[in-house]
């Protein structure tokens, strides 16, 4: 018998539900009332919320992380409690999927589809990952770009249970304890936005939350990372978005941006905060802060932390990858292409300069290198010579030459072999830019990288039809196959979706402390081999969204052992078996059995346990 709960006791009772849990606890600390200290201590350790006043078998339904619906077996109903609290009928899981699908299916409108995601994740956890890992490429246009889009553009209507934390500039100077409130211990990676630049739509404020969170569910359906070590965060600083601020149903503060030291400061105490709270090697994503604060704080913290921006880095690994495999149709090395950008913020020199990284790694100077890359963005081409000159983030890019601000005239003059869209306006790449690229090369690569895909800027048909069938064309969010001249092209998705979840999955299982620029490139690298010559027979220049889960314990592999190279881990000695090493973390999709271990519990009774003070706690209710 203990006086006071040891915390091998907590760790040990954590599979068998609340209850039980509690039960056996008690039963070992006959001194203890079931106080709010005994729930902070099992709380603490097991990361499950208990209280003694509402434990109850029913929270095996009503925890997502818990629930299995009409899958628990008779045993698990027994013994937790919950017999008579589901219909009589037993379900496997594969059952559950196929009512899921037919469920889905009944809606026309995606975000109904998205709505039903969400209420399954907070349903039955496992039921909901299982599903989109399964069905990527019928799921990931709803959970991710271009419905999420949609749903965090109504998101004071669609609003329901929170999920993520809410930290905004009032709680300054108090954001360890706010992310103290959050109820899991183990948390190993947080993806977050401050809201001003969420996909190509702009400021959405804390409607922005979206993002993250769906980041995160692919960071769990694309890599295997186990969801309670997820994150998503919203830093809501206010919101400089006229609509929102006058949106009767906006969530979010009520008030202009702040910006400034402020702003900096409150950055500061939230990176302290996460390494405080979770420890330092915990991965911090930046995702969709706008073009002034995402390089700049990129540059700041990279060094001091384990982070990453995923519109920066992300995008440029998988731009890059796409450039690598089309390669092998075209046969111009990428030293051999010239580059021409729509758009020159924080995608574009992501992209950029990963590409100037390969094209040295092939032998150019950088300055050779740089010198085949041009960028437009919203005040024209990034000539030294125009009104204003070049912005300060692409200086490197600016060329001697003369200013021009029609984008169909540079496309002709400098006769790009590669023209990248990251500018955020639909349908920019006109008939004329596209004819006029099919003229510059015999195989022009086009990326219309901008989401969601009402900002794309062409579609995949403009693409094929303007270029004659011969462009090598991908794009940010999905198109349907396109027909032309009776040949189907199924082109891919650029989308940094390919890269961030298996980067997080080898940083991740490494406990790398620092995330260098090599380990994007060594990404890019992996995610160009798994191209084969059946998806570039269709037009794609990435591997099905089907191969993702494979790709992305590549890409983890990969990065870890550029990480080792690099001496950036904290987790010695090296594994024997990296690969072997990496799937031991993976999340399991399926079911696991409920039942406790030592079931039936010698120590206390099957109907009720009697502490010290005589009070009796249910072990089934
Ligand atoms: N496919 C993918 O994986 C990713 C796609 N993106 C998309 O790329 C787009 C841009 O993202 P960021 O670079 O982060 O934004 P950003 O705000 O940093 O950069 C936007 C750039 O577009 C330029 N621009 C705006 N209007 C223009 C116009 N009318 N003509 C020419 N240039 C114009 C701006 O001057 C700026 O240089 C977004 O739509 C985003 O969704 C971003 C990250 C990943
Ligand atoms: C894909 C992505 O990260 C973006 O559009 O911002
Ligand atoms: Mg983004």
């Amino acid at each position: 018998m203990f006086s006071t709960v040891p915390r091998s006791l907590l760790c040990c009772t954590n599979a068998i539900g609340p209850n039980r849990a509690l039960a056996y606890v008690l039963s070992k600390c006959p001194a203890l009332e079931p106080t709010s200290v005994l729930c902070r201590e099992y709380h603490e350790v097991t990361g499950n919320i208990i209280c003694p006043n509402v434990v109850r078998g029913i929270d095996h339904l009503r925890d997502p992380r818990l629930n299995k619906g009409l899958a628990f077996t008779l045993e698990e109903r027994q013994a937790l409690g919950i017999h008579g609290l589901l219909a009589a009928k037993f379900k496997t899981q594969e059952e559950q999927l196929d009512i899921c699908r037919i469920s889905i299916d009944r809606y026309e409108d995606n975000l109904n589809k998205y709505l039903y995601l969400v209420e399954l994740q907070d349903r039955n956890e496992k039921l909901f990952f299982r599903l989109l890992a399964e069905n990527i490429e019928k799921y990931l246009p709803i959970v991710y770009t271009p419905t999420v889009g949609l749903a965090c553009q109504r998101f004071g209507l669609i609003y329901r249970r929170p999920r993520g934390l809410f930290i905004t500039i009032n709680d300054k100077g108090h954001i360890f304890n706010i992310l103290k409130n959050w109820p899991e211990p183990d948390v190993r990676a947080i993806v977050f936005t401050d809201g001003e630049r969420i996909l190509g739509l702009g400021d959405l404020g804390a409607y922005g939350m979206g993002i993250p969170v769906g980041k995160l569910s692919l960071y769990t359906a694309l890599a295997g990372i186990k969801p309670h070590q997820c994150l998503p965060i919203t830093l809501d600083v206010g919101t400089d978005n006229q609509d929102l601020l006058e949106d009767p149903l906006y969530i979010g503060l009520r008030q202009r941006r702040v910006r400034g030291k402020e702003y900096d400061e409150f950055i500061d105490e939230f990176m302290e905060a996460c390494v405080q709270r979770y420890g330092q090697n915990t991965l911090l994503q930046f995702e969709d802060f706008a073009l002034p604060n995402a390089g700049r704080l990129l540059k700041k913290y990279r060094n001091k932390y384990c982070t990453f921006n995923d519109d920066i880095q992300g995008t440029a690994s998988v731009a890059v990858a796409g450039l690598m495999a089309a390669v092998r149709v075209t046969k111009r090395k990428l030293s051999e292409n010239i580059y021409l950008f729509l758009g020159a913020g924080s995608a574009a020199n992501g992209i950029a300069n990963l590409t100037v990284s390969a094209m040295v790694a092939e032998g150019l100077s950088e300055r050779q290198a740089r010198e085949r890359v041009y960028m437009f963005d919203v005040d024209g081409l990034l000539s030294t010579r125009r009104e204003g000159g070049v912005p300060e983030h692409a200086k490197v890019f600016g060329k001697d030459i003369e200013p021009e601000k029609d984008f169909e005239a540079c496309v002709a003059k400098i006769k790009p072999s590669c023209l990248i869209g990251c500018s955020t306006v639909g349908g920019a790449f006109t008939t004329n830019v596209l004819k006029q690229m099919a003229k510059n090369t015999e195989r022009p690569v086009i990326f219309a990288l901008s989401n969601p895909t009402s900002k794309a800027e062409c579609t995949a048909q403009d693409a094929y039809d303007h270029t004659e069938g011969r462009c090598i064309f991908a794009s940010g969010s999905p198109f349907p196959p396109v027909n032309f001249n009776g040949k189907e092209f199924r082109p891919g998705q650029g989308n940094n979706s390919y890269i961030f979840p298996g980067v997080a999955l080898g940083v991740i299982a490494t406990a790398t402390h620092h995330i260098s620029e090599n380990m994007f490139l060594t990404a890019a690298r992996t995610l160009a081999n798994y191209v084969s010559e059946d998806d570039l027979s269709i037009g794609r220049i990435y591997p099905s969204l089907a191969e993702v889960k494979e790709v992305s314990v590549a890409i983890a592999i990969e990065v870890a052992k550029t990480a080792y190279d690099e001496g950036l881990v904290s987790i010695y000695p090296t594994p024997t078996d990296l690969s072997q090493h990496m799937r031991s973390y993976l999340y399991n999709f399926c079911y696991e059995c409920q039942l406790p271990d030592m079931f039936p519990w010698p120590e206390c009774s099957k109907v009720s346990y009697k502490n010290a003070k005589g009070r009796h706690f249910p072990c089934h209710i």
